[in-house]
């Protein structure tokens, strides 16, 4: 997406952000976008509280002057605005891409309401071309991805699932210590499903998989912005 769409969808994020509201913040160049487009309406006088759904969230709420609280202190939230990875008719969502999907998950479930800001690209009818992201403890890993890989096959879901590394050929770990194996299905056709079953194996410690939590998505285009509300 380019950076001007990011921007387009941040901003028009910004028109559901009311005096007071206490705001669960993205992770992601998306969220960032809005981060950007919502600091100087801070600065102007907006009195809103944020919480952060990552540390690279929180560093740059600090560097920009968002005040923020921490989901122990305001353990409900009126809204939370966020990016995705893919998302379908129903705003079912593939999230994590950026390793943020517990946080993020944790965070949209406290709040009343979610609004997923994205470009029209990332919306698709059958989710799962993109890799899901499934967050792992580091305790018996292999265990792990075979149940996975078990599960998958008992509902027809087939593809390879790789241990996230970062650029440096590093494991990549999550804010909370964890691992993430992406899982490309190629195409999930019942994502809730998926997401209960991901969630029964021990060492899975969230998917990222979001179902029935976004309430809107602001999706950004060449020719303008729409908002999309969860086909029935
Ligand atoms: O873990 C990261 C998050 O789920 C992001 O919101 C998601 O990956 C989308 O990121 P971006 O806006 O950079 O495409």
């Amino acid at each position: 997406m380019s950076e001007d769409l990011k921007r387009e969808a941040g901003k028009a994020a910004l028109s559901f952000v009311k005096p007071g509201m206490r705001l669960g913040i993205g992770t992601g160049s998306t969220a960032e976008a809005f981060i950007r487009e919502l600091a100087p309406k801070v600065k102007a006088g907006l009195e809103i509280i944020g919480v952060p759904t990552s540390e690279r969230t929180r560093a740059l709420c600090e560097e920009l002057s968002v005040p923020l609280t921490t989901l122990e202190e305001t353990p409900q939230l009126d809204l939370t605005i966020d990016g995705a990875d893919e998302l379908d008719g129903r705003l079912n969502l593939i999230k994590g891409g950026g390793g943020a999907l517990l946080r993020e998950k944790i965070v949209a479930q406290a709040s009343k309401s979610m609004i997923v800001i994205a470009d029209q690209s990332k919306v698709v009818e059958v989710l799962g071309a993109y890799p899901l992201p499934i967050e792992v403890n580091r305790f018996g890993l292999t265990a792990t991805r075979n149940a996975i890989d078990a599960l998958a096959s008992s509902l027809n879901l087939s593809g390879e699932i790789t241990l996230r590394e970062t650029d440096a050929g590093k494991l990549f770990e999550t804010d909370g210590g964890h691992l993430i194996v992406d899982a490309s299905f190629g195409r999930i056709p019942q994502p809730q499903a998926l997401a209960v079953a991901l969630n029964t194996i021990a060492g899975v410690v969230e998917n990222g998989l979001f179902c029935a939590l976004a309430d809107k998505a602001i999706i950004a285009a060449a020719s303008g912005v729409q908002i999309m509300e969860p086909m029935k």
